[in-house]
């Protein structure tokens, strides 16, 4: 054997000795790191990828580490999809409403319960719907209303009809996002009534006013379009379009707010997702327009405080509320406005307190004049409650069977408004 090649040799064998001991290292640092909570996967691989030098573990990694930032943006954009086209269905929807708000002829009829709905609820529900079907078609939909009575009545069909096929955002992209056109005045129908879920505690499901305060709209006040999404029985997403108000989130709540209703610097969306804040912004007729931040004006004393309730004192108790504002020092006059408008006011700091008493033991509310406005408060800094101070539960089917009433405040007073509220409640 020549020198060169003993040389050789000891020099193969001291490589194998080297590599032998660097991979029993590697392998206690890989122990050490796999029991150690602190090091991330992605920091994982990345000293997998130094001991192993592989290039190719090195691309995993930093694909991991892309993989793991664009969830965490998801997360953050949590139901982004739904928000947008819950704001543009509603956009659209007001658009049609408002054709009617202007009409001398409504086209009303009565319900079975005696209470109004006219072309504009049919023709509203319907545009909602269809969005939401072309966009998220397995999810169900609480809807107020249903098909039947138009299927017997072809004059009013074919008078929805009109308006429904005639109502578009002046913008092509916003329209093919919501689905585009309903084939025929037939499909309207079916369309009406695919709001007819049952409601309940479990999946994807959405519920639609498509004109809350009816009454309202039908005097020339106001009125909303309301739409929500809740999964397994709470809000996540919710959207109010409120044509009748104020764009200005400063515009104190004035006592005629609910009267004398015209286009001029009115019409706003409220929206709001769950644990990502409230925002309003000008109802529009295109795309959407850019929202703001709202939050509720903080109550420093209660002698300044307004609340709000409704018009109708069929659908709220105004002399117990009169009674709960006296006893907590409230001095201004209620502020009377019909539909979720009042949720909005006061999430934006127009108004501070709603407040919504039973007039009847037998009487539920019903999810779609709740769910939306519930969310936007509580997104901006409130609290909501029924009269008990029981959250408002939505699980339960399409009414709010296991509540009664609704109070609502910004966060650090309602505790003292429910106790103000049990006491008048309790000398009844
Ligand atoms: N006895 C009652 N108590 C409470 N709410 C009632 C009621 N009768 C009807 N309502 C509901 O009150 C809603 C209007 O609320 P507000 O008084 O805040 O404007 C109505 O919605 P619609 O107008 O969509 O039918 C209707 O669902
Ligand atoms: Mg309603």
């Amino acid at each position: 054997m020549t020198v060169d090649k003993i040389k050789q040799q000891k020099k193969a064998s001291s490589h194998t000795f080297y590599s032998k001991i660097l991979f029993v290292f590697s392998l206690i640092v890989l122990i050490l790191a796999i029991f150690s909570s602190r090091i991330s996967f992605p920091r994982l691989s990345l000293i997998a990828s130094h001991l192993t030098g592989s290039a190719n573990t090195i691309t995993a990694t930093s694909r991991s580490t892309i993989t793991t930032t664009s969830t965490q943006k998801m997360a953050s954009s949590q139901y982004a999809k739904e928000l947008e086209v819950a704001q543009l269905a509603v956009q659209r929807a007001a658009r049609l409403t408002k054709r009617v708000f202007h009409e001398k002829a409504k086209g009303t009829v009565s319900k079975d319960d005696k209470s109004p709905v006219t072309i504009g609820d049919f023709g509203a529900q319907a545009l909602i719907i269809s969005a939401l079907k072309a966009n998220f078609p397995s999810d169900e939909i609480v809807a107020e209303e249903e098909a039947a009575q138009l299927r017997e009545d072809t004059p009013l069909r074919d008078q929805i009809w009109e308006l429904v096929k005639s109502t578009k955002l002046d913008d092509e992209a916003a329209e093919q996002l919501l689905g585009g056109a309903i084939k025929d005045a037939d499909a309207m129908l079916e369309i009406i009534d695919q709001g007819n879920s049952k409601g309940g505690a479990k999946g994807r499901i959405w519920t639609i006013d498509p004109i809350d305060g009816t009454k309202g709209f039908l005097r020339g006040g106001q009125y909303a379009v309301c739409l929500g999404l809740m999964v397994d029985g709470d809000v996540k997403v919710g959207v109010l379009g409120c044509p009748n108000l104020p764009v200005d989130d400063a515009a104190p709540l004035a006592a005629d707010i609910g009267t004398n209703a015209t286009d001029e610097g009115r019409g706003v969306i409220f929206s709001a997702v769950q644990g990502q804040g409230a925002t309003s912004r000008p109802l529009g007729t295109a795309g959407l327009a850019e929202g703001k931040s709202i939050a509720m004006k903080p109550i420093t004393e209660m002698s300044n405080a307004s609340f709000c309730e409704s018009v109708e004192a069929g659908h709220s108790d105004q002399g117990v509320a009169g009674q709960i504002a006296q006893k907590l020092g409230i001095t201004k006059p209620s502020v009377r406005m019909d539909s979720q408008a009042k949720y909005g006011s006061i999430a934006r700091g127009a108004g501070d307190i709603y407040l919504r008493l039973p007039t009847s033991k037998s009487y539920q509310e019903k999810i779609w004049d709740h769910a939306a406005g519930d969310l936007i408060v509580r997104e901006a800094g409130g609290q909501v409650t029924d009269v008990s101070g029981n959250r408002l539960d939505f699980s339960v089917g399409r009414t709010l069977a296991e509540n009664k009433g609704v109070i609502a405040a910004p966060a650090a007073v309602h505790d003292q408004v429910i106790k103000v509220v049990q006491e008048v409640l309790g000398q009844q």
